[in-house]
């Protein structure tokens, strides 16, 4: 399977979402990932469910929520309704974190758990065979444009080696400071999807960005 590339909304100009959204859809990008902050859980704020529905109006990709909210499954219904293909939420988020899980499967979207970079791997271990990604942060979330902590390569390997032990399907995730001089290292180690924000929408070119990336990595 060839690396998947998830340009991150949060990066782009809101101001301009759906050219932005109509930009990733003329991309080589298979998916489009949209951050949810509540200034809770991270110390910022995003964006919620009225923002999801309008790019949700324009996007052709498969839309990848990240959950950076404290108890989301009060909400992942919201988002399954808005779009929502891939709802991942946090471990340290959720007081009942197979019961999310569950919900969010029980909605027809498939299931996603975060671990921060303090995070330890063996907190995913017992629900694993549930999931169908692990989202490993390379940066702590709420924020763009940060640097990708090194101790990342070695956790996706700590992962991938959990996902074969458990037989899970899981993809892995890599978000956070993800750019054209790591990601070959990302998906070595074991990266199945590459979060791109300031990166993609930074550039002069994001469209020949991704193109490039893809290409690098095939
Ligand atoms: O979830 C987050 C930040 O919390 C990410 O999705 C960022 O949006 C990635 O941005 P870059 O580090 O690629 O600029």
């Amino acid at each position: 399977m060839s690396t998947i590339i998830a340009p991150s909304i949060l990066a782009a100009d809101f101001a301009e979402l759906k050219k932005e959204v109509e930009m990733v859809n003329r991309s080589e990008a298979e998916w489009l990932h949209v951050d949810i902050m509540d200034g809770m859980f991270v110390p910022n704020m995003s964006f919620g469910l009225p923002v999801c529905e309008a790019i949700d109006r324009y996007n052709k990709k498969v839309m990848d929520v990240h959950l950076m909210i404290e108890e989301p499954g009060r909400y992942v219904d919201e988002f399954a309704k808005r779009g929502a293909e891939y709802i991942t939420v946090h471990v340290e988020a959720c007081k009942h974190l197979h019961r999310d899980i569950q919900l969010i499967k029980s909605l027809g979207c498939k299931a996603g758990v975060a671990l921060n970079p303090h995070s330890s791997v063996s907190l995913i271990e017992d629900v694993l065979p549930e999931l169908d990604l692990v989202l490993v942060m390379s940066v702590n979330p709420g924020f763009g444009g940060q640097s990708l902590i090194a101790g990342t390569f070695d956790k996706i390997r700590r992962v991938k080696e959990l996902i074969k032990k458990t037989g899970s399907k899981a993809l892995i995730q890599v978000d956070g400071g993800v750019k054209n001089t790591n990601a070959a290292e990302l998906v070595a180690a074991g990266a199945d999807v590459l979060v791109a924000g300031s990166f993609v929408f930074s550039s002069d070119d994001p469209i020949k960005t991704i193109a490039d990336l893809k290409a690098d990595l095939a």
